[in-house]
């Protein structure tokens, strides 16, 4: 392909004009950045640098490469990128109003209250709630040949119908999963338009069927205090006495059931996958969750795991469940000597930047150590290790994350062994958010 300019600069202007190229008639890059994400990345920032523009799903896309451009955007200094700019495209008809699509101003005014549904104490009340349902939700795991996948992605809705809205919902939870996995998966439908019975309009239904069951249920949320998150949305309030209405409180549960659950389903697959492949770091951790001597965390444990907080970090570094972050600009920027006009998409890619060589020694291989304090690989450049993102977006819910992956974990490395056959390697779905083809198949064996 020979590179094309993206926009003429301004006259009088000493930028650069950003290279690229459109790649294939009509699907441009798309199919190879389905197919291969880090490698189609890694041939463009080879050929054209950091910056680069190219067309995925019919946008011209400028690509920011590495960790000093994901310094860079996500750091917003001077608010030239904007979040509802960039997510709206591909979630919009969804998972409007939700956090992760508001900017500046009002984004801030909405992440101030959200804060208090995600404080220290907020957190112990989740904690205490999950933890007998993930014994629940485990019991029913047999023992044998599993697909990781599916059971996981049960497990982890199972906790969020529970968790995030209270279990007194009864038979409307049912609803609520099945209207709720519909608006999800309609987030990435091939057919960005709805045609009765395929996923874009039984996505479009899923969220009106969320929003109905949700409102109904406010006034008596409203009514009384408790410790699901439903409940810390109704009543949440800042200092200044800041109050979510009735609309925010639906469009942010809405939001942030989906920022919750693939999310941690990935990195409890990926998990599985890198221990079943290791088994001395399945060893050590298992140790680590002996040595506690109890089954059900308590929030105060979480620290007594760092073996799992290290290899869960490694994880995320090597498979980013958010693998790029979109963008778009409000006025004309300037990166590295390039012009960005107005209204350009971006992305930024964690997925790629966690796989650079020249930050990551031997980024292929499953190395936990890589962030224990006497190495701190990640320290090299504060924007090297990105799976939460940074700035004023990053992700309010990491502590809930490792929270429950570790409440999770713990308990199935207390109660099974697991592994895969020899040379096993776990193909990954990048068509989405990246997960195992073929469910992660493992073996579960008694470790007691
Ligand atoms: C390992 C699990 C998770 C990963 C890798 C992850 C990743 C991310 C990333 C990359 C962003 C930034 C998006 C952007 O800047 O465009 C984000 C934002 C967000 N995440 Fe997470 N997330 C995870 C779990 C969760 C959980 C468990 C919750 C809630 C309980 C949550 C709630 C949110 C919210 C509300 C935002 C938007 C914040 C804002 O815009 O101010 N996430 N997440």
């Amino acid at each position: 392909m020979s590179a094309t300019p993206l926009a003429r600069v301004p006259d009088g202007s000493a930028l650069k004009p950003i290279p690229g190229d459109r790649g294939w008639p009509l699907i441009g890059n798309t199919l190879s950045s389905m197919r291969d994400p880090i490698g189609m990345l890694r041939h463009r920032y080879d050929t054209y640098g950091p910056v680069s523009w190219t067309s995925l799903f019919g946008l011209r896309m400028v690509q920011l490469l590495g960790p000093d451009a994901n310094q860079f955007v996500l750091l917003n200094r001077g608010s030239l990128f904007s979040n509802h700019g960039g997510w709206d495209f591909f979630i919009g008809p969804f998972f409007h109003r939700g956090i992760m699509l508001l900017d500046f101003e009002e984004h801030r005014w909405h992440r101030r209250i959200m804060q208090q549904a995600f404080t220290r104490p907020a957190l112990e009340g989740y904690l205490a709630r999950m933890s007998p349902r993930i014994g629940e939700g485990l019991a029913r795991w047999p023992d044998g040949p599993i697909q990781v996948l599916p059971r996981l992605k049960q497990l982890t809705l199972d906790l969020a119908t529970d968790v995030f809205m209270g279990s007194e919902l009864g038979p409307r939870a049912q609803r609520i999963n099945r209207a709720f996995v519909d608006t999800v998966r309609a987030g990435t439908a091939l057919l960005r338009f709805p045609v009765p019975g395929l996923r874009w309009s039984r996505g479009l239904k899923g969220r009106r069927v969320l929003e109905e069951l949700f409102r109904e249920e406010i006034p008596a949320k409203r009514a009384r205090q408790d410790n699901d998150l439903f409940s810390a949305l109704c009543h949440a309030t800042t200092e200044d006495g800041e109050r979510f209405s009735d609309d925010d409180v639906v469009n942010h549960m809405i939001f942030l059931m989906m920022a919750a659950h693939d999310t941690t389903t990935i990195t409890l697959t990926n998990l599985f996958y890198q221990l079943a492949r290791n088994p001395d770091w399945q060893e050590r951790l298992r140790a680590e969750s002996r040595a506690l001597g109890k089954d059900g965390l308590d929030y105060g444990d979480l620290e007594s795991l760092p073996g799992i907080s290290l290899a869960m970090k490694e994880a995320l570094r090597l498979c980013a469940p958010v693998p790029s972050l979109p963008r778009r600009t409000v006025r004309d920027a300037e990166y590295q000597g390039y012009y960005i006009p107005e209204g350009t998409f971006i992305t930024m890619a964690p997925y790629f930047t966690h796989y650079m060589e020249e930050y990551w020694p031997d980024p292929e291989r499953f190395d936990p150590e890589r962030f224990a304090e006497d190495r701190r690989e990640d320290k090299v450049h504060p924007y090297a290790w990105v799976p939460f993102g940074g700035g004023a977006h990053k992700c309010i819910g990491l502590h809930f994350a490792e929270m429950q992956v570790k409440a999770i974990l713990h308990r199935v490395l207390l109660r099974w062994r697991w592994s895969v056959p020899a040379g096993y390697e776990m193909p990954v779905d990048t068509t989405s958010l990246p997960v195992p083809k073929d469910g992660l198949p493992v073996t579960l064996e008694r470790s007691r």
